[in-house]
């Protein structure tokens, strides 16, 4: 699980590492960090410009120059405000040989380090410039902990900021680094550690293939399962005029671990749906979990209906619309942006510039898990969790991919996760079984991929386990 801290928890962390390493120590070891990455991205014949900010951030960067001039590489350095350059690293750096120069035009690699985790979002007057020149001539860039004018805690814009392609942050992720519409800018990110002890208290998790091992025993039947143990989805969607959601999202729960899928919905289409999918039993009965609303009908009547039940629900596409004052039952919405927006009644271009502050909102107002949709999947639990998603593939962006991912979840509440937990995985198994299709494909394909994608999150864990004993016996045994 990769996990991302906020800017008061690094800053927490660090007072404590400094303690020990002192602040001098913690930036050596920050800046020889970077050097060892900037030694394998940078081709040995470029020049590399490093463009300096006025904190630590340009501080790590000035000692990471004068390593790299030690090492017979070109450094030059555009300094932001001369008279602010961290002067102990600009010492260094123009000692070992370092060139100041004015601008940063000409050169093919550059290092981002004008602000760090002390930035505000948007850049302005030269930082800008410099911002416009990476975007304008695209050289290579390797960002210093963050890409320079990004929102650090919440991934906003405010304005012109760095982009970059590595970024070397130091310690752990930021969510910014994570979530969208900084989160693209950031590039390839490698963490590196700097004696930071960051231990539980985390602002954003993302969940990978490896985390598998967390949810097996929770998905995987037991020899003692039997369909009803294994947990019952019912789907209420589609309509005459979307009738294919209801298929895909069927295909979705079928899916998922759950042992059955129930389809509730008009006779036509209740026939239609089993005609494809024989498994399924149509009409009302005993369901663990509920998804209402992908092609649904645009009324209250489907959610009331499952929400008498008092089971926990996906909610979904038009039952997003018909929403209760409050949910009493474990519930998971799943709007994209648009349709977050119509709830929250503001506009799309506001959820899309801030998609967290948006689900945090949403999570409060209606006592719901938010699982918002889009290039960078949030889920936001009640208690305030965040997960972020990061499989996946643009190719994603096709009808019908969200009626998969809605079924698919429903399985998972069905067979016992909980919202938080159905959602963050189901995005990201949804995810992975496109990267595994590769695109371009339609939303059935994705629906027949994710079984075996399940099942490698699953046995995955296995291996690892595997791995995991094989290490502490390698150690019983003292063996390396
Ligand atoms: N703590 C440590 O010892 C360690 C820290 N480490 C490194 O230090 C970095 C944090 O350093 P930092 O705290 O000095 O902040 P940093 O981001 O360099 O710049 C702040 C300055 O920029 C200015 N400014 C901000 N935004 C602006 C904007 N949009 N436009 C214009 N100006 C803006 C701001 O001005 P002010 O807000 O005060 O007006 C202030 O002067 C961290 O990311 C990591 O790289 C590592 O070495 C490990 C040990
Ligand atoms: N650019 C993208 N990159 C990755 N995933 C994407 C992208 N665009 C959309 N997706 C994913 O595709 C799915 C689309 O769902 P949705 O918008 O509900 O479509 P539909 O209503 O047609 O089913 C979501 O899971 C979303 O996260
Ligand atoms: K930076």
């Amino acid at each position: 699980m990769l996990t991302a801290h906020t800017v008061a928890q690094v800053r927490a962390a660090e007072e404590v590492a400094a303690v020990e390493q002192g602040w001098d120590g913690l930036m050596q070891r920050a800046a020889g960090a970077l050097v060892g990455h900037l030694l394998e991205l940078v081709p040995a014949d470029e020049t590399v410009v490093v463009l300096v900010g006025p904190g630590n951030n340009g501080g790590d960067a000035l000692f990471a120059a004068a390593r790299l001039l030690e090492r017979g590489r070109r450094v030059n350095l555009c300094l932001l405000d001369a008279s602010k350059a961290h002067p102990a690293g600009l010492a260094a750096a123009t000692g070992a040989g370092a060139q100041v120069v004015d601008r940063p035009e000409g050169h093919r690699v550059a290092v981002d380090a004008l602000f760090g985790i002390g930035a505000r979002p948007g850049l302005t007057g030269v930082a800008a410039e410099w911002a416009a020149w990476i975007e304008r001539e695209r050289p290579c860039v390797v960002a210093v902990d963050v890409p320079s004018g990004i929102g650090v805690d919440d991934g906003r814009l405010d304005g012109p900021a760095v982009r970059a392609d590595h970024t070397i942050t130091f310690g752990t992720m930021k969510p910014g680094l994570l979530l969208g519409p900084a989160a693209p800018l950031a590039g390839r990110v490698t963490v590196v550690d700097i004696g930071l002890d960051l231990a539980e208290q985390r602002a954003v998790e993302s969940l990978e293939l490896a985390d598998g091992h967390r949810f097996r025993d929770r998905m995987v039947p037991s020899a003692a399962d039997h369909k009803y143990s294994r947990g019952v989805v019912g789907v209420r969607a589609g309509s005459p005029e979307y009738a294919g959601a209801a298929h895909l999202c069927v295909a979705g729960a079928q899916a998922g671990p759950a042992g059955m899928v129930r389809f509730v919905g008009a006779p036509d289409l209740s026939h239609r749906v089993v005609d494809r999918a024989p498994e399924v039993v149509a009409g009302a009965g005993r369901v663990q979990a509920w998804v209402v609303g992908p092609g649904g009908e645009d009324s209250a009547e489907p959610l009331d209906a499952a929400l008498a039940d008092g089971v926990p629900v996906v909610v979904d596409a038009t039952a997003l619309g018909h929403l209760p004052d409050r949910f009493e039952v474990d519930a998971l919405l799943t709007p994209h942006a648009g349709e977050l927006a119509a709830m929250l009644g503001t506009e799309r271009a506001e959820v899309e510039a801030d998609p967290l502050a948006h689900a945090r909102r949403a999570a409060e107002r209606w006592s719901a898990t938010v699982l918002l949709k889009g290039p960078r999947t949030l889920v936001v639990s009640t208690d305030g969790r965040v997960r972020v998603n990061t499989s996946g593939t643009p190719w994603l962006g096709t009808a019908g991919a969200g009626d998969v991912l809605a079924g698919f979840a429903g399985s998972l509440l069905a067979r016992g996760l909980d919202a938080f937990d159905a959602g963050s995985v189901a995005a990201l198994l949804h995810g992975l079984a496109a990267e595994r299709v590769g695109g371009p494909f339609v939303a059935s394909d994705i629906a027949r991929a994710l079984p075996g994608t399940l099942r490698d999150f699953c046995d995955g864990s296995r291996l690892m386990r595997g791995a995991e004993d094989e290490i502490h016996r390698r150690r019983e045994e003292g063996r390396p």
